[in-house]
């Protein structure tokens, strides 16, 4: 194309973004007239309540960005279709933009020169701050492709980081797509290198399938689970910005704070606790409560007796059992089921059918509960959890003496009420709730950093996915919990979902190559089968900075960061979690303001991140203090060095006075 034709196709595409946009400002007009209306149409409270929800968030949903592309591609097949971030619609109803989940979007992502789709030419747009500003063709049907070399798709990739993360619909890569548009009832495993966009994949299949499924899912619910607050408000703003408001988000922690926390175990006690062998000590206790029937239940109901043996009490508790419900669900049976024995006598001598209130009577009376009280006795998840700490040899042969010993309470609680649980007792309470009551499901649950969920923890979530599906993103590698998992068959058992598919993700589109080189070098010391990353990235700077005075550390470490100010974009110094304060008061003495990494809308341009909360997070510029000192600080330290140098998105300085564990020297290597 000539430069003039160039001109001239750029001033015809913006001009369809301007019309675009005002079509969409105007659906927006719509909705909210209808919004406003929403009383008056609606005929009783609760549908205006349901109406004015459902409008509301329709408005919620039109909004537009005017700092993002509305749409960023264009497919021509027999006419043109633009790709962007919903739909839009003329006043007539004709498309202007198809949101990126539609069916036919899906060849903006997929088609190729082996397989066009239909597509003669596919284009991508250039943008600044919403404004168009160049495109780029591929004209499939002449063969011509780009693949990872197109000139936007660098840009996209190599764009300084400021502030959360952003959504990649423009970008998403075909190996990516075909796990965001994977079906609904499939559950998969991503196993990726850091910065493969495992999180970026999960988000965009939340969106996605709430596209597809939106009333199932609207009702069910979509959960994404994530390893600490930090991370959460890291990923947060990416499904608003795709138009997706209403999926929940939380860390595990979160799922499970039926009680607050006002104890710590010792690390010992962790292990156990976390165990999956303490699902099974959970289940017998809880079981062993019931006792057969040895008395008959004698009621007196005005001038009659009733009466129900030995015998019939104990077949009823017997196929209550061999129904394999939660235990309350299960005691309830059996109540209305000796209920229903009661009647039928009723009935037989009186010729009458009881009414609702003599049912409800019966259920209650004292031989009924005295009943159930013995053979089938109520329980609290936190009583059972009591039980077992205060006397841990009723684990009944599953846990060795020094098991039962690292969890015994040395000092019982006077009651179950005063009892004070440490976070790891939550997860067990967890677990002894869904052994009486059924946890409602989400509909689809995506987890991130899956590598470090716990086999208890696993099994939370699987309690609250049971009728659902899972997208489980991880990297073995980056497994810093003590019972990280080495394979990921393990965890998707916990989950309840064995046969998921494991996926890879290799390609690298965070973190520099010459940064991933030094990071691979810790590969084999972490001692987990997983391919290694590659990265997309040629830029990118990595300065080792040996410090021969140990006092000098902090000041070098405070001359990198105002030597990073001066580039554009994020800066990160991660350190030890001991060392934070003290770099903290360094920063504010030389007078630069630091953030702290739930804060991701923080004026402040320096983060101070401890090494155990970088997980998941990134910065354009990484600087990272000291990694001796991070890896002696928990046993899964390398792991965690892995984790802390995979952070940065353009520039990663290692500023060291310690010698560098050994994995990371080139002669390790
Ligand atoms: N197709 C893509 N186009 C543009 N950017 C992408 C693409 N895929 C991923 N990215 C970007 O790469 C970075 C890393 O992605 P993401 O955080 O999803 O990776 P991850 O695999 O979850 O990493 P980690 O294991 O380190 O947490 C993000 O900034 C993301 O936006």
């Amino acid at each position: 194309m000539s430069s003039f034709d160039l001109d001239t196709e750029l001033s015809a595409e913006r001009r369809h973004l301007t019309e675009s946009r005002a079509a969409l400002a105007r659906m927006r007009g719509r909705a909210e007239a209808l919004f406003s209306a929403g009383a008056e149409v609606a005929g009783d409270p609760y549908g205006a309540e349901a109406l004015g929800r459902t409008l509301s968030r329709r408005v919620a949903e039109l909004a537009d960005d005017p700092t993002t592309p509305l749409f960023f591609g264009r497919l021509d097949i027999d006419e043109s279709y633009y790709v962007g971030r919903r739909h839009v619609t003329d006043d007539a109803g004709e498309p202007m933009v198809l949101d990126w989940r539609a069916p036919l979007s899906r060849s903006f992502y997929r088609a190729s020169v082996r397989d066009p789709q239909g597509v003669s030419t596919r284009r991508r747009f250039g943008f600044v701050k919403g404004e168009l500003t160049s495109f780029e063709d591929e004209h499939l049907d002449r063969g011509e492709e780009l693949g990872t070399k197109s000139r936007i798709l660098t840009a996209e990739i190599e764009r300084p980081r400021v502030g959360p993360m952003r959504d990649i619909v423009a970008t998403i890569q075909p190996e990516q797509d075909e796990l965001v548009r994977a079906e609904l009832a499939d559950s998969i495993c991503v196993q990726g290198a850091p910065g493969t966009g495992k999180t970026a994949v999960g988000l965009h299949r939340a969106a996605y399938l709430l596209y597809l499924h939106r009333e199932r899912l609207r009702r069910s619910g979509v959960l994404i689970v994530g390893p600490n607050t930090a991370f959460l408000s890291y990923i947060s703003a990416v499904l608003p910005a795709l138009g997706e408001v209403e999926v929940q988000q939380a860390t595990v922690d979160d799922l499970i704070s039926r009680q607050p926390v006002r104890a710590v175990d010792s690390e010992a006690a962790i292990l156990v606790k976390h165990d999956v062998r303490m699902a099974e000590v959970l289940r017998k206790l809880l079981w062993s409560r019931l006792a057969k029937p040895t008395e008959p239940i004698m009621v007196s109901d005005g001038s009659y007796r009733w009466r129900i043996d030995p015998e019939p009490l104990r077949r009823i508790v017997d196929e209550a059992r061999r129904e394999d419900l939660p235990y309350a669900v299960g005691r309830e049976r059996v109540r209305a089921r000796v209920v229903g024995l009661l009647q039928r006598q009723s009935e037989y001598r009186t010729g009458n059918s009881p009414g609702e209130g003599w049912l409800r009577k019966m259920s209650k009376v004292a031989p009924v509960t005295t009943f159930l009280d013995t053979a089938w006795p109520a329980a609290t998840p936190e009583q059972l959890v009591v039980e077992i700490l205060v006397n841990p040899e009723k684990s009944g042969g599953v846990l060795s003496e020094e098991e039962q010993a690292a969890i015994r309470w040395v000092k019982p609680p006077k009651t179950v009420k005063s009892a004070k649980f440490s976070a790891a007792d939550l997860i067990l309470i967890d677990e002894a709730a869904g052994l009486m009551e059924r946890e409602s499901s989400f509909g689809h649950v995506v987890v991130d950093e899956a590598q470090d969920l716990s086999p208890m923890q696993a099994r939370a979530i699987a309690r609250r996915s049971e009728h659902g599906s899972i997208t489980l993103l991880g990297d073995l590698a980056q497994g810093t919990a003590p019972w990280a998992a080495a394979d990921w068959r393990d965890t998707l058992g916990h989950l309840g979902k064995p046969d998921a598919s494991v996926v890879p993700l290799t390609v690298g589109f965070r973190v520099p190559a010459v940064v991933v080189a030094l990071a691979n070098r810790l590969l084999p010391a972490l001692e987990v089968d997983v391919p290694e990353a590659v990265s997309l990235r040629r830029d990118g700077d990595l300065s080792i900075i040996p410090v021969g005075d140990p006092r000098a550390l902090d000041a070098e470490t405070l001359v990198e960061v105002t030597a990073a100010l001066e580039h554009e974009g994020s800066v990160a110094v991660i350190a030890a979690d001991t060392a934070i304060d003290r770099l903290r008061a360094h920063l504010t003495a030389a007078g630069i303001e630091s953030a702290t990494p739930d804060d991701v809308e923080a004026e402040a341009r320096v983060t101070l991140v401890p090494a155990t909360v970088a997980k998941g997070l990134e910065y354009d510029h990484v600087i990272v203090h000291e990694p001796a000192d991070i890896v002696a600080a928990e046993t899964r330290g390398l792991n965690r060095l892995y984790v802390v140098l995979t952070r940065a998105v353009s520039r990663l300085s290692v500023v060291h006075a310690k010698p560098l564990p050994q994995a990371l020297t080139p002669a390790a290597a």
